[in-house]
């Protein structure tokens, strides 16, 4: 068996009286797409910002291939070749959509994408036009940020995260206000990318349709515990995960 991308160990975190993330294990294989859900409230969110060293657990570690990353700042993560995206865009909307994504590049200095194309602007802005093509902006290319539709400035956001050249990436509901034509455009491009550079993806998501179709395996968590997982049709017949669900009001 190869060592995983990504292995969580017994994470454990709290906030006052809430347990939010509850004794949390698992691993995480190159190339995989994992989908992590869960009714609101159930610790996703926390569960993230504890695998990206923006909250301390309490207990519990996080190596990403097999070295301990525990307590590392985002950056330091960065230059280990993980990434995230945000619930919130990251854009800066009086900036090109080309220039969005070089500065991207500019803050991840010394990432992968620098030993491979050299620190130079020339590189970077070969670097960006090539994400810009590959997400099919184009025609985008030098229009405000600010401008484009929200769909767009998603995928814009990921050509960002991908700038470092990333071997895991962490996605926060990546297809939250997305509408329903740009919600197949990303998923089809989150495929390809994986499909052309093996990144592997973890994505906390709440459009079931989206999450059930781009991922290979999920994880389901209710009230900070891993309940489930398995496939996506495993996942869909699990009457745990149905109860959890109904039960959240989700
Ligand atoms: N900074 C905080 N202070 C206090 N409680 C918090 C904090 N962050 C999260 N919580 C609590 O921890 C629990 C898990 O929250 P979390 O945001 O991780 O869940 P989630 O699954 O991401 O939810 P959602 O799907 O609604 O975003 C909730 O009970 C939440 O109220």
């Amino acid at each position: 068996m190869n060592m995983p991308i990504l292995s969580v160990r017994n994470i454990e975190k709290s906030f006052g009286g809430i347990r939010a993330v509850r004794d949390v294990s698992f691993d995480v294989q190159k190339g995989e797409i994992l989908g992590l859900i869960g009714p609101n409230g159930s610790g996703k969110s926390t569960l993230f910002n504890c695998i990206l060293g923006q909250l301390k657990p309490e207990r519990g570690e996080v190596e990403v291939q097999g070295r301990n990353v525990s307590g590392l700042r985002a950056s330091q993560l960065n230059k280990l070749g993980v990434g995230r995206t945000f619930q919130q865009l990251s854009v800066f909307p009086k900036m090109s959509v080309l220039d969005n994504i070089i500065l991207a590049g500019q803050e991840h200095h010394g990432s992968m994408l620098s030993r491979l194309f050299g620190p130079g602007d020339a590189g970077l802005t070969e670097a960006a036009e090539r994400l810009i093509s590959f997400f099919r902006l184009d025609h985008l290319r030098d229009t405000l940020a600010g401008s484009l539709s929200y769909g767009q400035q998603k995928l814009v956001d990921a050509a960002m995260a991908f700038m470092a050249g990333p071997s895991l990436v962490l996605l926060d509901e990546p297809a939250g206000g997305v509408n329903l034509t740009m919600l197949a455009h990303l998923k089809e491009r989150l495929v390809a990318y994986n499909a052309e550079h093996g990144t592997t993806f973890v994505v906390i998501e709440h459009n079931m349709e989206f999450v059930m179709s781009l991922c290979t395996r999920v994880i389901v968590l209710a009230e900070g515990e891993v309940i489930a997982e398995g496939t996506p049709a495993e996942i869909r017949a699990n009457p745990q995960v149905i109860d959890a669900y109904l039960g959240g009001g989700a």
